[in-house]
């Protein structure tokens, strides 16, 4: 199955974070191809700290349940802490979520497939566009870069250099 992931951090040394993210789920899950890196403004919530992003697609055999398990449990390996009763959205070292698992539709309380708002998201489509442009989305059988096209998210993603 194709698994494909966005990271994202704003706190800490967030390109370290993210690529050390990766290595670890590379030990056991297959890593495909990835996106540039992307700075990005807090989306949803007021913060000073940029975040930096970057859309990484796995091939795996795990269940998309399983794969999100690791995700997380590699988010609290880097020092991801969950505070109960907390603000929505926080600054973060880690985040790991699932946008596609090939073309699964689901819809549970703990996994949402495709994510419920990537759609709304210019810090995730841009890069998503960059490697997957002609991948339709199964909701909403539109291809990323149109989604990206009409995308009413006014925050850019500004691609940096390798
Ligand atoms: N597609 C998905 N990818 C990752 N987590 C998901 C997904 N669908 C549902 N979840 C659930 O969302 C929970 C909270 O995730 P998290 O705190 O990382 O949200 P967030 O990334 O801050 O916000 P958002 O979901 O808006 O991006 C996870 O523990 C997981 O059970
Ligand atoms: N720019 C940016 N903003 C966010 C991000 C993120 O990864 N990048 N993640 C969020 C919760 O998933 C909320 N807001």
């Amino acid at each position: 199955m194709q698994v494909v992931t966005i990271l994202g951090s704003n706190s800490g040394n967030k390109r370290q974070l993210i690529t050390e993210a990766i290595r670890i789920l590379s030990s056991t899950e297959q890593w495909v191809m990835a996106s540039s890196f992307y700075e990005t403004a807090p989306w949803g919530f007021e913060c000073d700290e940029n975040f930096l992003n970057q859309v990484v697609v796995f091939q795996t055999r795990l269940s998309a349940f399983d794969f999100l398990q690791r995700c997380l449990e590699t988010e609290k390996r880097l020092g991801r802490i969950r505070l109960a009763g907390g603000p929505r959205y926080s600054s973060r070292p880690i985040d790991i979520d699932l946008l596609f698992y090939d073309s699964v539709i689901l819809n549970t309380p703990d996994l949402i497939l495709p994510h419920p708002r990537m759609q709304e998201r210019n810090f995730v489509l841009t890069p998503l566009a960059e490697i997957l442009p002609d991948f339709v989305h199964p909701v909403f059988q539109k291809t990323i870069a149109t989604l990206l096209q009409e995308c009413p998210d006014k925050l850019q993603a500004r691609k940096l250099p390798d």
